[in-house]
Parts: structure tokens; sequence; C-alpha cells
């Protein structure tokens, strides 16, 4: 056998390796759509590697934008966006809001904040720091919802807030994020877009959450019982993130600079959506009644005729269908945990009963 038929023997398994690795290399991300540079924008997300903002990063990659993700991790997690890092039209920065980020971009989706009671309870000093001087920094302000006297609740309504209670710094937060939107945009001009954010759920929050449905769910799953605090007679109505960031997209590419509620006006008892989940993991938890928490909203529903009118916005995705989602998506993180792959335990700094740090 001639010198270079041998060769040619021994280098092509090592050729198709080559071409297998290419091929996974080029497969590893979600299809991209390809945008023109006129259509193509830069836009920054903060908090993007969070529940609502990783979902948000993934249509917007897959719109074909290039997409920046702030995050300092405290409740965002790397994972969430992991399938995306190394593209070309992604970049992830582990920054924290409360500090000023120069960088040139053509939009903002400005989301940082924990957004779950037990989270933004922990260190309210740093929640107030994110909303207040990470919204200045930002200045794109995405803002929720506050305290309800009016139901359902629409734009005009102003909010009922306890500003010295323990969800204020959250509340309190937010309002004066959005006085700081409309500060800027009469006084610089700032094109500002405010949404008004109701209850939301889907895959990718955190285990520790500590909301309503991660944690009926969770409790489902692991055959405890399900907490329900107070009598239950409480209500909510929750969209599926998806139906969020479809809504948040529209309006930010909308001239619509007063705030505009996103939210799926389907309300439900507490106790309702205690026993909804319980057939739909079909589980043998019990109810078990808590105290109630203290200043806790007793109705919540959005009114949404504006963004219907004036947006053709309006939730798509039924509750269960939702649920179902998140149903699986809780187990497959169990089953991981109980693998012990991807979940960390839970981070000393925000279970450690000292004084916690708000930098
Ligand atoms: O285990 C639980 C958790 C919560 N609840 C109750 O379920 C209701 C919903 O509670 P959640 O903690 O999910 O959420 P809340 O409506 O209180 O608002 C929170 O979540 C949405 C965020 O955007 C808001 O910023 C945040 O305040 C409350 O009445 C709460 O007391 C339970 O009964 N059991």
């Amino acid at each position: 056998m001639r010198i270079e038929q041998r060769i040619e023997e021994a280098i092509a398994p090592l050729r198709e390796k080559i071409r297998d690795l290419e091929q996974s290399f080029s497969q590893k991300y979600p299809p991209v759509k390809f945008l023109s540079e006129k259509d193509r924008k830069r836009i920054l997300i903060t908090g993007g590697a969070g529940f609502v903002g990783s979902h948000l990063t993934d249509k917007l990659m897959m719109d074909g934008h290039e997409v920046t993700v702030v995050d300092n991790f405290f409740t965002g997690r790397k994972r969430n966006v992991e399938h995306w890092i190394g593209h070309e039209n992604f970049e992830l920065i582990n920054h924290d809001v409360v500090e000023p980020l120069y960088i040139e971009v053509d939009q903002i989706y400005h989301l940082a904040s924990p957004a779950s009671p037990p989270n933004y309870m922990y260190n309210p000093i740093k929640t107030l720091k994110t909303n207040t001087i990470g919204t200045l920094n930002m200045l794109g302000g995405f803002v929720h919802f506050f305290q309800p006297k009016v139901h359902p609740q629409n734009e005009d309504y102003w909010g009922h807030v306890n500003p010295i209670g323990p969800r204020a710094c959250y509340d309190e937060g937010k309002r004066v994020a959005e006085t700081m939107c409309y500060a800027y945009m009469k006084q610089e001009g700032v094109e500002v877009r405010v949404a008004r954010i109701f209850n939301t759920f889907g895959s990718r929050m955190h285990m520790n959450d500590g909301r309503v449905v991660s944690n009926f769910i969770l409790q489902a799953l692991q055959g405890e019982p399900l907490t329900v605090y107070g009598t239950g007679s409480q209500t909510r109505a929750f969209q599926y993130v998806s139906d969020l960031v479809n809504g948040l997209v529209l309006l930010m590419n909308s001239n619509i600079s007063s705030p505009v509620n996103l939210g799926n006006p389907e309300e439900h008892t507490i106790l309702e959506f205690a026993r909804l989940i319980k057939s739909l993991v079909v589980s043998r938890s019990q109810i078990q009644f808590l105290p109630e928490a203290q200043d806790d909203p007793q109705r919540r529903r959005p009114d949404i005729r504006k963004a219907k009118m004036m947006l053709g916005w309006e939730p798509v995705v039924p509750l269960e269908e939702g649920l179902n989602k998140t149903i699986q998506y809780f187990s497959r993180e169990l089953e991981h945990q109980a693998n012990n792959q991807y979940i960390p335990k839970p981070k000393a700094a925000r279970m450690k009963k000292g004084r916690p740090r708000h930098n």
C-alpha cells in the first residue's frame, strides 16, 4: 500500500470526527432569524438571566436581535441563558445595575429586581436601590403593581401602598421608578414604556422563589402539604410567561409611553389554585392553612382593555396548559436535583439570618 493511501486511511476517521464536531457546534444554538443591519437592534436586558428576563432573551435572540444580558445573579441564574453563551449575537455581563453601566444600545428592558416577596423582603434596602438607583442608571423602566383598592385594576388606578410595611421596599420602589421614568421623559426626552406586570408563572422560576405557583407545584410533587396563607379566599390572576414576553415586546415597539397593564384577567382564589395544582399533579398532598401574610393584597386582577385595544395583545395560554408545562419543568428540576446535577444548594446569602449586604 502506498504511503499516501495509508495516511489517507489513518486520517479518514479523524476527518469524520471533525465533521461531527463542526455539525454539533453549528447545531448548538436554538434557530435564530436573520435580520438585516437596518432591522437588527442592540438590546440590553437587565435581569436577563432571571425568570422573565431569560424568556425575553430567548424571544429577542430568536427574532434575530443582538442581546446583552446584565445580571448580578442574586435571583437570576446562568443556567437560564447558558444555551446562548458563545453565540455571536449574545453577551452576558455580570453586573449590578445599582452601579452605572456605560453601553450603547437601541432598547433597554429593565427587568432587574427580585420579584418574589421572600426574596425582596430578605434585603429591602437592596430591593429599593435596585428599583431606584438601578432605574436611574438604566432609564427604561418596567414596573409592577401595588396593593389594590380598585378592582379590577386599570391603568388609572394609582395604587394603595403601606409605605412602612414589609412589601414597601418593592411597591414603593416600583412607584418611584415610574416617577423617574416620566421625569426623564419630560425633562430629557427619554422614550419610556411602562408595563405594569401582574402575577406571572412558568418554567425557570427559582426553586426557592417562594411565590405561590412554584411553592404549590413543588409541594404537590414532593407529597408535602400545600401551604395556603390565611383562608385562601384572596384572589390572583396568573399569566403564563410567554404571554407576558409577547406583550413586553409589543409594548416596547409601540408608541405608547403611558403605563400598560400586562396580565391575565382570569381570577381565582388561592384555595382554588391549590386544589387545581393538586389535581393536575395527581398528588396526595394535604392542604395546610398557615397564618395570613402581612399586607397581603386580598384581590388582584388586571383590566387589560388598554393592551387589547392599543397593542392587540391578550393572553392566549390557558391556565391549565401553562400549569402543566410548569409542572413538567419542576419535575425535571427535582430529578436533576436528585441526580445531584446542575441545581446548586440554596445560597447561604439568601438563607442566612444575619444582616444582608446591600451595596
Ligand atoms: O406558599 C404560598 C405562597 C403564597 N401564598 C399566597 O398566594 C398569594 C400570591 O402570593 P405570591 O407570593 O405568589 O405573589 P403576590 O401576588 O403576593 O405578589 C408577588 O408576586 C408577583 C410579583 O411581581 C410581586 O411583585 C410580588 O409582590 C398571596 O395571597 C400569598 O399569601 C400562599 O397562600 N402560599
